[in-house]
């Protein structure tokens, strides 16, 4: 089985990943696999993209390997895009997903549902040894619910009712979610490059 290193320590997005990567044939291994800690690579871009590419390049270059990262995020409209670049640390750098949860819901009291307008956006970035990076986005359209709903997923999927879903998406099994979920979008757009490895 071919293998891939996805430049990540998320254990939700590696969850997803083995789900959607299964029907191609591809084994993931991500940076929780390696038996001594690597270190935490600084996000210090202001988009997406950049900070794909940080992460996908740093750790090409450590393993020499070819590598996915994914860099993703809740850009909420009523809150001017936040918390965007920041969907993880939104309520500190310990990155705890109730506690983001409870800011942006936070952040939201009064806001009535026609205003509660957000998506998810995920870039995927593929580095490749002497190649250039390639980048993919995808995103999944949606509203921010008043209080937090289901059990699945992770992060800000409890409070983020999908355009056309009477349910959360944690409400949605893991085979729900990526069939509409921005990763899988992201992913669609590389079906080309898995298929030809
Ligand atoms: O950088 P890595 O190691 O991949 O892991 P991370 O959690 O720091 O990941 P990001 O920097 O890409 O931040 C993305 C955050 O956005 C949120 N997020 C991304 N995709 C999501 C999804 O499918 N469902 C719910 N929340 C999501 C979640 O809180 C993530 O922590
Ligand atoms: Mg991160």
């Amino acid at each position: 089985m071919k293998k891939l290193l996805i430049a990540t320590k998320n254990k939700g997005k590696v969850n997803d990943f083995n789900q959607l990567f299964s029907k191609y044939g591809i084994e993931i291994l991500s940076l929780l696999d390696f038996k001594e800690e690597v270190e935490d690579i600084e996000e210090t871009g202001t988009t997406f993209f950049e900070n794909a590419r940080i992460k996908a390049e740093t750790v090409m270059k450590k393993y020499h390997l070819p590598v996915l990262a994914d860099d993703s995020g809740l850009v909420v409209d009523a809150l001017n895009g936040e918390p965007g670049v920041f969907s993880a640390r939104y309520a500190g750098e310990e990155k705890n997903d109730l506690a983001n949860v409870h800011k942006v819901l936070q952040r939201l009291q009064g806001v009535p549902k026609k205003d509660r307008t957000a998506r998810f956006v995920c870039v995927l970035a593929v580095a490749q040894p002497n190649q250039p990076t390639m980048y993919n986005k995808g995103t999944c359209e949606g509203e921010i619910l008043e209080v937090p709903r289901g059990e699945n997923g992770f992060g800000y999927d409890p409070i983020f009712l999908p355009r056309g879903f009477k349910r959360s998406m944690a409400e949605l099994s893991l085979v729900e979610k990526n069939e509409i979920s921005h990763r899988k979008f992201a992913m669609d757009q590389l079906e080309q490059w898995l298929t030809s490895k």
